[in-house]
């Protein structure tokens, strides 16, 4: 298991944020994956070092923002299926047939700051650099950073400096998986108008979205140019995702999920609403170019 160095320990206990074992957590053999448990008065959090990927959310007296499958494995190098995958630097698949939705979510994060601020929230800043992993992969230096501040909402900002010497594609999703109740009677809204690119089945088709969007089949959309805000309502509540990202990621396999091993049934309680900057929403980054964006999660 990756374990935290003395220095990252000294900083989680500095700033009340404690360590566990997803094993511990979460059940499951062998040591699992180190995980930080981030908790306050207004809010806990917790999230696997890998990934820097965010397992849970839950306002103080509210009810849990993520779903993380009851099927989830907390293995070494595999992402976790659930909560806040990081899709980067790239999102979905790639053109040379690399891994699915980048690295980021597969490689081990390193926590580089954590602190109590004024307002009763709490930071935690996790970094990912260079390895010969990434390097196979993507050959360019980088600093990957990401900061978690966890109080009534969530919020991940999100820095990526590009320390190579050449211009390269970038693209990246927040991927957040969203706990429903039952996702064929959620209401999504925020999109009326957007233009959406259905990729269910390979489709690749444009269309403009009407109204509030229910999703009642295996449903795999790339909404561009998006508003600011979208919600979520369900019986529960109106769950809240704000980001200054471009574009909004409408996912759910419906009964495809039968076939994916970590989700199978289970599918019918969540919905992905992953902001982020894709398909025509990518960009390119120049040597010394830095990319900042941030993700704001709530509940009422
Ligand atoms: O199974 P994963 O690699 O985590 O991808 C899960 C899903 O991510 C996004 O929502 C994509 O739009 C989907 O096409 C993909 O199936």
């Amino acid at each position: 298991m990756q374990t935290l160095s003395a220095f990252d320990s000294r900083l989680a206990d500095a700033a009340g944020v404690s360590v566990a074992s997803s094993t511990e957590i979460h059940g499951g053999e062998g040591a699992g994956l180190p995980m930080l448990i981030v908790e306050n008065a207004l809010g806990r959090a917790e999230l696997t070092l890998q990934g820097a990927h965010l397992t849970s959310f839950v306002p103080a007296g509210g009810r849990e923002l993520l779903w993380l499958s009851p099927k989830a494995a907390f293995v070494p190098g595999k992402a976790v299926r659930g909560g806040i995958p990081l899709c980067l630097p790239w999102f979905g698949g790639h053109p040379e047939g690399k891994p699915a939705h980048g690295f980021g979510r597969n490689q081990p994060w390193t926590l580089v700051g954590a602190e109590a601020l004024s307002d009763g929230t709490t930071r935690v800043t996790l970094e990912l650099l260079p390895n010969d992993a990434t390097r196979a992969l993507w050959p360019h230096d980088f600093v990957f950073r990401l900061a978690v501040t966890v109080g009534s909402a969530l919020t991940l900002a999100l820095r990526v400096e590009h320390r190579g010497e050449v211009t390269v594609p970038f693209s990246c999703a927040l991927h957040t998986y969203f706990a429903v109740p039952d996702v064929t009677l959620a209401d999504i809204d925020g999109l009326d108008g957007c233009t959406y690119i259905n990729t269910v089945g390979g489709a690749n088709t444009r269309h403009a979205q009407q109204g509030t969007l229910r999703l009642d089949a295996p449903t795999d959309r790339v909404y561009l140019d998006v508003p600011a805000v979208q919600t979520i309502r369900t019986a529960q509540g109106t769950t809240h995702i704000e980001s200054d990202t471009r574009s909004a990621v409408v996912w759910n396999p419906g009964d495809f999920a039968l076939n994916i091993a970590d989700v199978g049934e289970a599918y019918r309680h969540f919905v992905c609403v992953e902001r982020g900057d894709v398909f025509d929403d990518a960009l390119t980054l120049a040597p010394g170019d830095v990319y900042e964006k941030w993700l704001t999660l709530s509940f009422s």
